[in-house]
């Protein structure tokens, strides 16, 4: 049973990325716009490519896609504005999705199930400086955190960061692209325990950081103030 359910899932992923492959316009806004009219604005997906990215983070992320294509991996979309909080504050953004293109964070995440494990391919720009030509600690934190919290986020549900232990081992140039490469290492209640480490792009030959953390699943009868 739970075998089928498995080739299920695996499938509807496969075909959902065929679809995206054969409508490329559902990967690009403007064309799916025009492609799939509905009344509402398409919100527009941030972790697609677009000029800013370099030749080897668009190199990495067509290596990703064709990992996606068995439905073992699959991209995740990202959104400036989420509809949890958008009702509350109008204003509210993701943080790392408030730049310009290739001024802050430009990056993809990618997801494979069966590993428990997120892949997200970051590229810092300029605006995320610290030590002069490099990046800032909080701006590779920031990244950290979002990878690690993606990947205890969806089998976890709303989750939230209790502890995040970064050792930083080499600076890594602005502009530079990198893997984080993250891992869901075992749940005990609510808690999730994650491990990921920062590698340079293409190669990966290059130890920049690692970490370990500790997502809480919230409990919906504790009020988070
Ligand atoms: C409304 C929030 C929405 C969050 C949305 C998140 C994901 C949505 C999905 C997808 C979005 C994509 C990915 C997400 C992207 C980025 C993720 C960013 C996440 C963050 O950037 S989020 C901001 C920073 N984060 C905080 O702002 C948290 C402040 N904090 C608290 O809000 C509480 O602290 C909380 C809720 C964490 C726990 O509170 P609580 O009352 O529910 O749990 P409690 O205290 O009972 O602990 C239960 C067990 O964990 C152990 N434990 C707790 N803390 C520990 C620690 N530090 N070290 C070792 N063990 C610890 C205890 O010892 C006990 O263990 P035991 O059961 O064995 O006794």
């Amino acid at each position: 049973m739970m075998r089928s359910c498995t080739a299920a899932l695996r499938t509807l992923r496969v075909l959902r990325c065929r679809l995206e492959g054969a409508f490329p316009a559902a990967r690009h806004p403007v064309l799916a716009r025009r492609w799939f009219s509905t009344e509402k604005v398409i919100p527009k997906d941030q972790a697609l490519p677009n000029p800013s990215w370099s030749k080897d983070l668009r190199l990495l992320f067509d290596q990703f896609m064709k990992k996606c294509e068995d439905g073992s991996w699959e991209r995740l979309p990202s959104y400036k504005n989420s509809k949890l909080v958008k009702e509350q504050l109008s204003q509210a953004q993701l943080f790392t999705r408030g730049y310009e293109d290739g001024l802050g964070f430009e990056y993809v995440m990618f997801y494979n199930d069966d590993e428990k494990r997120t892949v997200c391919l970051f590229q810092g720009g300029p605006y995320l400086q610290g030590v002069p030509g490099f990046l800032h600690g909080g701006a590779i934190a920031t990244m950290i955190d979002a990878t690690v919290g993606v990947c205890a986020a969806i089998p976890g549900g709303i989750v939230m960061t209790a502890n995040l232990n970064i050792n930083f081992k080499r600076p890594i140039p602005l502009c530079s692209v990198v893997v984080i490469n993250s891992q869901l290492d075992k749940i005990e209640g609510r808690k999730l325990f994650l491990s990921c480490d920062v590698r340079s792009g293409v190669d990966e030959k290059i130890l920049y950081s690692e970490a370990t953390s500790l997502f809480i699943k919230l409990d919906p009868e504790k009020s988070l103030t």
